[in-house]
């Protein structure tokens, strides 16, 4: 049996499962602590703005790790990656569980955010050891569709262990739980048959960085992970639930059942963007600005509405942001398909920072644009009212035409280079051309 008969194999499945659990778990360490923040406030005396910092500190060493992780990926492999990333969690969610300060949960929680960093790039670097192109697109996309379950983990089972032990038996159990990605890591999960058929290739990471980026296809990948999934980022950490209660007037029980709208969607959109771009290759950027264009029009839409919109919309308007989550799988996809395989890991750190560095910014100016209102409104005026969000909101506007311009040009380098290649326009509309030339 030759290496590649082990592509696709039980083997392959196996492997696919261990590491997708491995990412699950992850997210459920990752968004742990945004559902203890009654619990955090308590237990570290904190204010609102030392709360957010928790979040702003894990989102920073997440999106600031993204590159060097993907380069250690393709120089060490993603078995070493997963299991270190499950070990610094372990450690991580133990320091939470003892910390009394905010000092020390600060400590933990870049203990989480840095091995939560190392989990994703890994696994999705595993689908091309492990499985044959054709496969990948569907699978890329139930790697993300399984990991958001680890969110219904924290919302559910985690703040119930929250409620019933208190902080520091539950974030333990949240430890333990990392010790099983650890495990599942270690004993199941296999670098893959396409390791040993890639020759020896420079492995220095300025080399592994300047092949990637250098490369159009990459940098397409940034600018629509960046396009489609900061609007769902900046909702779900952020904005979204003072903008539904103190803007929209919604109450906080119905806020919440909107917001896990982002679950079912991510569920339902996986499959189907997944066997979109598995049957049309050439058309994944078309499906990416068709999402994005879709995102910019409820905005805008909800935005101008005259006084607080009405439930309906606000669910459309949902459902097109959570869209972008799964949207944004198909910038991996790029990444994929346009590298040699040796920097697949590190193209993979490139593009998933554009989407967490966008809401980064983004929920920064929204929180910047909320205070100067108010401040020019004058003493005693309101922080959050529906007509301060509208504007503040209105940032991320410029955001998205930055995006997509990002993605226009890069998406005009990428179709050159392939074009000098001989593989753009694809074959099928190739031979469309010429029979309409011949007619
Ligand atoms: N786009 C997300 C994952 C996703 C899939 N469906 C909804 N969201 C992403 O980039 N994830 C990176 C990570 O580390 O989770």
């Amino acid at each position: 049996m030759t290496k590649v008969d082990h592509l696709d194999s039980a083997k392959s499945w196996l492997v696919w499962i261990a590491s997708v659990c491995a990412y699950l778990i992850a997210v459920t360490q990752r968004t742990s602590f945004g559902v203890a923040g009654l619990e955090a406030t308590d237990r570290f005396s904190a204010s609102a703005s030392i709360l957010a910092t928790f979040s702003v500190v894990q989102l920073v060493v997440y999106a600031g790790l993204q590159i060097p992780v993907g380069i250690l990926v393709d120089r060490w492999g993603p078995r070493a990656m997963i299991t270190g990333g499950a070990a610094l969690m372990v450690i991580g969610q133990l320091l939470l569980a003892m910390a009394d300060s905010v000092g020390s949960g600060l400590v933990g929680r870049f203990f989480v955010g840095a091995g939560d960093a190392m989990t994703f790039v890994s696994v999705m670097r595993l689908l091309p050891n492990w499985f044959s192109g054709h496969r990948i697109p569907m699978l890329t996309q139930a790697t993300g569709m399984v990991g958001q379950l680890g969110q219904l983990l924290s919302l559910i089972p985690f703040v119930a262990l929250l409620h019933l032990w208190s902080w520091t038996p539950a974030f333990l159990s949240l430890a333990a739980f990392s010790v099983l990605g650890l495990v599942l890591a270690l004993v199941l999960v296999r670098n893959g048959p396409r390791v040993a058929e890639v020759p020896a290739v420079p492995t220095r990471a300025r080399t592994l960085l300047s092949v990637a980026w250098k490369e159009p296809g990459t940098r397409l990948g940034f600018w629509t992970h960046f396009t489609t999934q900061f609007t769902a980022n900046v909702f779900l950490l952020t904005w979204g639930y003072p903008f539904l209660v103190s803007g929209q007037g919604i109450s906080p029980a119905t806020a919440s059942g909107l917001l896990s709208i982002f679950v079912v969607v991510a569920l339902v959109a996986a499959p189907i963007l997944g066997a979109a771009v598995a049957r049309h290759p050439h058309r994944r950027s078309a499906i990416a600005f068709n999402v994005i264009g879709m995102i910019a029009l409820m905005w805008l839409v909800v935005i101008l509405w005259p006084g607080p919109a009405p439930m309906w919309l606000l669910i459309i308007l949902i459902v097109c942001i959570a869209t972008g989550g799964p949207a944004s799988m198909i910038a991996f996809d790029f990444v994929r398909t346009f590298n040699p395989s040796h920097v697949i890991g590190t193209g993979t750190g490139i593009v998933n920072v554009g989407g967490f560095l966008a809401a980064l910014v983004t929920v920064y100016v929204v929180g910047w644009l909320l205070d100067l209102q108010q401040r020019a409104a004058g003493p005693g005026a309101e922080l959050y009212t529906l007509d301060s969000f509208r504007w503040a909101l209105s940032f991320q506007f410029i955001v998205i035409a930055g995006g997509v311009i990002g993605m226009v040009v890069t998406r005009n380098k990428a179709r050159r280079a392939m074009a000098l290649r001989g593989e753009y326009p694809p074959q099928a509309e190739r031979r469309n051309a010429r029979d309409i030339q011949e007619r």
